[in-house]
């Protein structure tokens, strides 16, 4: 069925926003751009928050942890609690400790930033790499020599990192002739929208390694539904009266949409277009639409 377009008109929206107790929300092109905020994107979660509807945070940007997020929601006027949060650099670190189970001699090479870190850390998961000053330099001669496969890396686990380099791709590839080291990523979500431009985004980090190793990693990060198992078990909400709000079709919705969610909600300040939301192949397909957040205020 085609996707409605809210227009903004009252009855129409609440309407829509009344068939849901709770709103799961994607954060990169749906509230914020980077760290500048979308139009009257606080003022649409107190309106939703004053009608008591459930608010969670479900962002596929690993650079920063749950506690960071927090922090960031805070400074920006939006109340949150770090259980309302789910990032997939925390659902990342709870599927290695909980689900792959890595022995403790065991420990992840990390190509990404300080979120990935951190909620490794909470899990008590050994890491190296990731954020090393070590990391941050040129490929050097006895690189060559010294960079090889080591059986006590358990996994290599790729995110969105802006201080990518050949020297770490060496490393991770070395690694990853070891077919026991698992190949994960955070997510695989090929840009990242910020100030209304695209740009690399995390996929697009781990996608050399795909085309040196040919091993495609799995991802942890939304459409994958072991993210939606988490918040479901958290909040244990009725998934029918459950809405997701996201700009990607490919993440956002596909998640909502085979999660089995009521309903699911594009906004197009972010990465996809409308025309790709009125596509006759599109990915997935929301139920309705709007032009930005805040449209919902009516
Ligand atoms: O490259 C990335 O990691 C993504 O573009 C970015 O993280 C998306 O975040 P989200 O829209 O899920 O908040
Ligand atoms: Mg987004």
């Amino acid at each position: 069925m085609a996707p409605t377009k809210l227009t903004g008109k009252h009855a129409e929206i609440s309407a829509f926003i009344d068939r849901f107790d709770v709103f799961l929300f994607d954060c990169d092109g749906v509230l914020w751009h980077g760290n500048t905020l979308l139009h009257k994107t606080v003022e649409t979660l107190d309106m939703l928050r004053s009608k008591g509807k459930q608010i969670v945070f479900v962002t596929n940007n690993s650079t920063k942890s749950r506690r960071a997020y927090k922090k960031k929601l805070d400074g920006l006027g939006i109340p949150a609690e770090v259980d309302e949060i789910f990032c997939s650099a925390y659902s990342s670190a709870v599927y290695i400790k909980r689900v792959v189970k890595l022995p403790a001699d065991k420990k992840v090479y990390v190509i990404g930033e300080s979120g990935i870190e951190e909620e490794l850390r909470n899990e008590g998961v050994q890491y190296f790499g990731g954020t090393d000053p070590e990391e941050r330099i040129q490929m050097q001669e006895e690189d060559y020599t010294n960079f090889v496969p080591d059986p006590e890396v358990g996994v290599v686990l790729c995110g969105l990192d802006h201080y990518v380099s050949y020297r770490k791709y060496a490393k991770a590839f070395q690694y990853l002739q070891n077919p026991e080291t698992l190949f994960l990523a955070t997510n695989v979500d090929s840009t990242f929208p910020n100030k209304g431009k695209l740009f690399p985004g995390a996929g697009s980090i781990s996608a050399p390694l795909t085309y040196m190793t040919k091993r495609v990693p799995l991802s942890l990060g939304k459409p994958s539904q072991a993210m939606m198992d988490a918040i479901e078990g958290k909040f244990q909400f009725n998934r029918k009266r459950t809405c997701m709000v996201g700009d990607r079709l490919n993440t956002d919705i596909k998640f909502g949409v085979e999660g089995g969610l009521g309903g699911t909600l594009a906004v197009l300040t972010g990465v996809s277009t409308e025309e790709e939301i009125l596509s006759s192949d599109a990915i997935a397909v929301p139920d309705a639409y709007l032009d930005q957040l805040s449209d919902l205020l009516g």
